[in-house]
């Protein structure tokens, strides 16, 4: 036989009661024999704890709830119910009804409501919507009675969370299911105390009834009819992508209901696994889905880890002193208190120094338990042999459980690695020999980042989220988002989700957590983005704390560059093709390097040279696997390169420069390309890497544009006064033809000492054969001697610039997983 539970939510409604019947008459079309327990309809059990409370406190708007609870049921009745079973039902509701109103008043008159005389209130929840669904349930073809579980299940008088009295219990359940031929439908949560009186079972008590009448039935399957799809990996709530997990072992369910997964009220487990009965957890809205199989083994499912769980809302309590090392009986006397105090204890942990002892409980016994243990070590305290008691509230528990966790190396450095990348401060470990659970205590502000952050590091398979802020959407960054765009399918399909969270201009900036429109992230911005600089994009974007962050800084700002140190503080990755950082005051870069070593993340710029090219990384590779830089040389500007492949006899210098604007290889002001500051930059960068500790002072610079060029008031007035100088250059490019050679542009480091200038190279040099936007560089080594090593191909333009910051998000998010 199985046992069948349905929830508040599952004969809350009309809709939810017809699925119900049709699950009903689906096992009975199969000739299973099945009982069922369910629960008050949604909210009435709350809707009683307040009716209760307020005519306790002599309130009188009292009578308004009550009168709320009563339309609910009698519409109820109308709605699902025809002929003269409405009338009959209606009738026995008022009976119901009235006693409920009578006993309300009474507390209304005496002002007084104990624990005993609340469970008497409660228990007409789950009496009336057991009724209902016993009459729904004939009316619809399948014949059920109403069976209040006060004449079946005995407690002690604890009320408000009665202890069954099992022998009794059990025998009752068995003579009564062996009398009763109809299917029955059992009051979930209620109970009565061996002289008769209305006990309850605990909030969340339908559960746990089903289970005590499945286990003394030896039901072969208990199943949980709730409105979700089983125990999920962690709450949907919080983590957008979850996964319900097919099956869980007793130990696990317990681990997960203990921490906060609601789907199952945990004392329910005891009594099947007791007997080794399967629990099922389904859902009444879909049916046809499996659900969840809780049961004596943990299967296999591929992940070392089945679930994530949480408290959001814990207290860590710190007791130390140097009164506590090896002294047996403090632990005991400690504890001890507590359970007298009925504090519970959520978890706890001890250094193996013995000097402190940390125990985490709900906030709202802090105050509590600062007391009882300053009058049971009192004494001590005098004595400074145990300090004052430390609470720290605004914590929370986030627990990693799962069977397969067990002698596997390596789960609990996943879970410490993905904290720590992402800027989680771990205020408390703990973890139980049986390996099933570790349990970290962080703060409450990082309570969803970590959920977040574990979720994607334990079940990376399924999916991962990379959230991105990109400052800076002119040419580059709209490129960027472009190819994102395009690509955004494929990485899907790889589990990774790009989710553009934020984007920015020099005047607005705009956020959606759910990610900004691809399609329309321009008219967005100009529509919904709101006004301010980049300080206040930071500042939002730190706030909003999210995990696997990436800032993208596609702007050539100094005002960007100013946030670098708060935004790797913060535990958020930086990649750039903005060259004023890497090429900037060599102790700024210095210390922003610092910050992202120590915090464990990155910053990238290989696109600050060479665009797309992999120039720094190629010398990066030469350092780290023990080579030497002697020479570095190259032609390091797109813009220049296009300027001095396309600039032949007969055309005009500044028509070219305009091209090359056109193409978008130039800076935001191409006179950066021109007066060689972008080169200067770039083998600044490159000297650098190289291990030299040099400024942009010290890369000398013969320059080729004039004066007045550089005075010009804006681009257009630059443009303006270049052509006035074509002739220059065109004598430049003749002297040059008459010898056979073409003008590079060139920078060069050898040993510390940097230099760019325009050079005419002939047929022999490496850099004559160059075309389009190439840049070429060469690296000297003791390696690569003779032949230095080359890299070579277009070094400027929107493509592959914006290809080049794309790769680095994605090394970026390799690295996060
Ligand atoms: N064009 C190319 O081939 C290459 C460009 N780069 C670099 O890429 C960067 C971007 O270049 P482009 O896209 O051509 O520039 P752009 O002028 O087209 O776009 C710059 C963007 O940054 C925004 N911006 C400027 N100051 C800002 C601030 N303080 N706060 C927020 N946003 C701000 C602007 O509103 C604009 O959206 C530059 O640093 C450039 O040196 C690097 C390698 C190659
Ligand atoms: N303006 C630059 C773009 C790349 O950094 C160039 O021309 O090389
Ligand atoms: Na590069």
């Amino acid at each position: 036989m199985k046992v069948l539970k349905f929830g508040g939510t599952s004969v809350g409604s009309p809709e939810g009661l017809k699925q119900v019947v049709g699950i009903l008459k689906d096992y009975q079309q199969k000739g299973e024999h099945i009982a069922v327990v369910n629960s008050a309809l949604s909210g009435v059990t709350n809707e009683l704890v307040a009716v209760g409370k307020m005519a306790c406190s002599n309130d009188p708007a009292y009578e308004e709830v009550l009168e709320s609870i009563k339309q609910r049921h009698f519409e109820m009745v109308e709605t699902i119910m025809t002929g003269e079973t409405r009338t009959r039902v209606t009738n026995n509701i008022k009976v119901f009804l009235k006693e409920l109103s009578d006993l309300l008043y009474g507390v209304y008159l005496i002002k007084e409501l104990s624990k005993r005389t609340s469970d008497l209130v409660l228990s007409f929840g789950e009496r009336m919507a057991s009724y209902l669904l016993s009459e729904y349930a004939s009316q619809e073809g399948v014949a059920a009675e109403f069976a209040d579980a006060r004449r079946l299940i005995v407690t002690d008088s604890s009320f408000g969370n009665a202890r069954v009295l099992f022998e009794e219990t059990n025998r009752n359940i068995g003579t009564h299911f062996s009398k009763s031929s109809h299917l029955q439908i059992v009051t979930g949560f209620i109970a009565s105390t061996e002289d008769g009186t209305t006990s309850t079972l605990g909030r969340g008590g339908s559960d746990y009834t089903a289970a005590i009448v499945g286990a003394a039935l030896d039901a072969d399957l208990i199943e949980i009819w709730t409105d979700v799809d089983g125990v999920m990996t962690t709450d949907p709530r919080r983590v957008k992508k979850t996964y319900s997990l097919k099956s869980l072992s007793y130990a696990e369910a317990m681990e997960m209901s203990h921490f906060g997964a609601k789907v199952i009220y945990p004392p329910t487990l005891a009594p099947a696994m007791s007997k080794s009965i399967p629990l099922s957890i389904r859902n009444t809205f879909n049916p046809e889905f499996e659900g969840t199989l809780i049961s004596k083994a943990s299967s296999d499912w591929g992940y070392d880890v089945k679930g994530i769980s949480s408290i959001q809302e814990v207290a860590l309590v710190n007791f130390q002193g140097s009164g506590i090392m090896g002294v047996p009986n403090v632990p005991n006397r400690l504890f001890n208190a507590l359970s007298e105090a009925e504090i519970n204890v959520i978890f706890i942990t001890q250094a193996s120094s013995e000097r402190s002892i940390s125990f985490a409980i709900a906030p709202d016994d802090g105050p509590r338990t600062k007391e009882v243990l300053e009058q049971e070590f009192n004494l001590e305290m005098i004595n400074h042999k145990i300090d004052a008691v430390e609470i720290r509230y605004d914590l929370a528990v986030v627990a990693t459980i799962g069977e397969n966790m067990k002698h596997q190396p390596g789960v609990a450095a996943k879970l410490f690695g993905a904290l720590g990348r992402n800027g989680i401060n771990v205020v408390a470990i703990a973890q139980g020999t049986s390996e099933l659970n570790i349990s970290v205590v962080v703060e409450r502000k990082d309570f969803s980042k970590t959920l977040n952050a574990l979720h994607d590091i334990y079940f990376l398979s399924t999916e991962t989220r990379l959230n991105l802020f990109i400052a800076g959407v002119g040419l580059i960054g709209s490129t960027l988002l472009n190819q994102i765009k395009a690509q955004y399918d494929n990485l899907l399909k790889q589990h990774l989700k790009i989710n553009i969270v934020g984007i920015a201009n020099s005047k607005q900036f705009l956020f959606d957590l759910d990610g900004i429109d691809l399609d329309n992230w321009k008219a967005e911005l100009l529509e919904r983005g709101r006004k301010g600089n980049i300080d206040d994009f930071v500042t939002e974007m730190v706030e909003l704390n999210l995990s696997n962050s990436v800032f993208v800084d596609n702007t050539s700002s100094q005002a960007v560059v100013e946030n670098y140190q708060r935004v790797l503080n913060n535990s958020i990755s930086i990649t750039t093709p903005n060259k004023l950082a890497s090429s900037g005051d060599f102790l700024k870069l210095q210390e922003i390097k610092n910050t992202a070593y120590r915090r464990g993340v990155k910053f990238f710029y290989e696109t600050s040279v060479g665009a797309g090219l992999p120039v720094i990384t190629t010398l990066n590779d030469l350092l780290n696997s023990g080579d030497r830089i002697q020479k570095i040389e190259g032609v390091l500007s797109g813009t220049l390169s296009y300027i001095f492949n396309s600039f032949k006899t007969g055309t005009s210098f500044s028509e070219i420069v305009k091209e090359a604007q056109a193409a978008g290889f130039t800076e935001p002001d191409p006179r950066d390309d021109l007066n060689g500051m972008d080169v200067r930059r770039k083998i600044l960068i490159l000297s650098r890497e190289a291990g030299y500790q040099m400024d942009i002072s010290d890369v000398q610079i013969d320059g080729i544009l004039p004066e007045s060029c550089m005075e010009a008031a804006d681009v257009p007035a630059f443009f303006e006064e270049l052509a006035k100088h074509d002739h220059h250059f065109e004598g430049l490019l003749k002297e040059a033809e008459a010898e056979g050679k073409v003008l590079r542009f060139i920078a060069s480091m050898e040993g510390g000492k940097a230099l760019v200038a325009l050079k005419a190279v002939g047929p022999e040099h490496p850099f004559f054969s160059l075309s389009g936007s190439d840049n070429i560089i060469s690296f000297t080594t003791p390696r690569y001697l003779e032949r230095p090593l080359v890299v070579k191909g277009p070094g400027a333009g929107a493509e592959v610039t914006a290809a080049g910051v794309f790769a680095e998000v994605i090394r970026i998010f390799n690295y996060l997983s």
